[in-house]
């Protein structure tokens, strides 16, 4: 791929991105008699975070209506929340999970990555990084409660999870289907799916740009289970009450040695990743796929 466009990468937002936030997360600790404990209930706008009545069991749902797409706030929201949680030593397990009626999440925000300037396109993709990198090696045990359509950059975040349960609903999609849109799923989604489903699987569901129903998905092991809508999050806390039994020391550290190989394809080339994004982005060709791809989308309604 060319390196055209070279761009400057702001890093402040997404160093210390709870710098550009109001953070909203009042009431996340509150000193009692010297020592901080959790509140019920915190989070932030877009990302909600309720503890679970299991001890160490965190909830986090996504609430950015109608298709809880990852746009920047979203990104960031969800990058400090986790941060919160990972370092508030009374949490061991998260559940992911979505507030938008039969939508886990739509993606990326394509209004991020269509008609913007390359400085926006750079400042976008370093918080997509930064949410894959933080929830892939998270200490954390994450569950997936996939409740609705799972396409792309919500399969994505799927995909980072430790286990994914799945709404048995035929109206419901999951997959990386970037090649539909005219785009190219970065190196680092493909190895995500890999590790997840294996290569040759991989190399058909990412160049057709698939979307599994629900018992493909099952199947082809980009997800674990199926259950009724309506025990997808009963699901998942009960799938996390049996990882809680293992000891975490352990736990983490075989976590660390699976995925940190991983992960270090895209640490050690993070700017180049951004350039290279940066100048796929910015093509007319692309820009073009885009706009006629959200164009199908809004018209689907009238
Ligand atoms: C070098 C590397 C280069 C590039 C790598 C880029 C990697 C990209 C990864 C991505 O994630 S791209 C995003 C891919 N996402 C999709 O293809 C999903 C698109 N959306 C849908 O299929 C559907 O919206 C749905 C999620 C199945 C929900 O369907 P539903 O019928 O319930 O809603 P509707 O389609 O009417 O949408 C409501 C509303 O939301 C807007 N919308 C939908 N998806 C997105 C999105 N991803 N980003 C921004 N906006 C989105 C849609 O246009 C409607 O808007 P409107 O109300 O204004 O009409």
């Amino acid at each position: 791929m060319a390196l055209t466009a070279v761009v400057r990468i702001p890093t402040r937002a997404l160093l210390r991105p709870w710098a550009r936030l109001r953070d909203s997360a009042l009431g996340w600790m509150e000193p009692v008699g010297g020592v901080e404990v959790s509140t019920q209930r915190f989070g932030s706008q877009r990302v909600l975070v309720e503890p679970a009545s299991a001890a160490g069991v965190a909830v986090m749902t996504f609430k950015n209506p109608p298709v809880n797409s990852l746009s920047l706030e979203l990104l960031t929201e969800l990058v400090i929340n986790l941060e919160k949680l990972e370092n508030d030593k009374t949490f061991r397990g998260v559940v992911l999970t979505s507030d938008c009626p039969g939508i886990f999440s739509a993606g990326l925000d394509l209004t991020e990555i269509c008609g913007r300037n390359p400085a926006h396109y750079a400042e976008y993709w370093k918080a997509v990084q930064e949410m894959w990198l933080r929830l892939y090696l998270s200490n954390l045990m994450l569950v997936a409660a996939i409740n609705g359509a799972c396409p792309a950059g919500g399969c994505l975040m799927s995909l980072t999870c430790d286990y994914r349960v799945m709404a048995d609903n035929p109206k419901y999609a999951i997959g990386l289907n970037e090649t539909l849109l005219g785009i190219v799923a970065p190196f680092w989604f493909k190895d995500t799916l890999v590790n997840t489903i294996g290569h040759r699987a991989s190399e058909r569901a990412l160049q057709l740009g698939l979307l599994f129903p629900p018992t493909e998905a099952l199947q082809v092991g980009m997800v674990d289970r199926l259950v009724p809508e309506d025990q997808v999050q009963s699901t998942a806390l009960s799938v996390l009450a049996q990882w809680m039994a293992i000891p975490d020391h352990a736990r983490q550290l075989t976590k660390n040695m699976m995925r940190k190989p991983t992960a270090d394809g895209l640490l050690k080339k993070r700017d180049e990743d951004i350039q290279n994004f940066v100048s796929f982005i910015s093509r007319d060709s692309i820009q073009k796929s885009l706009q006629m791809y959200l164009a199908k989308l809004r018209q689907k309604k009238g």
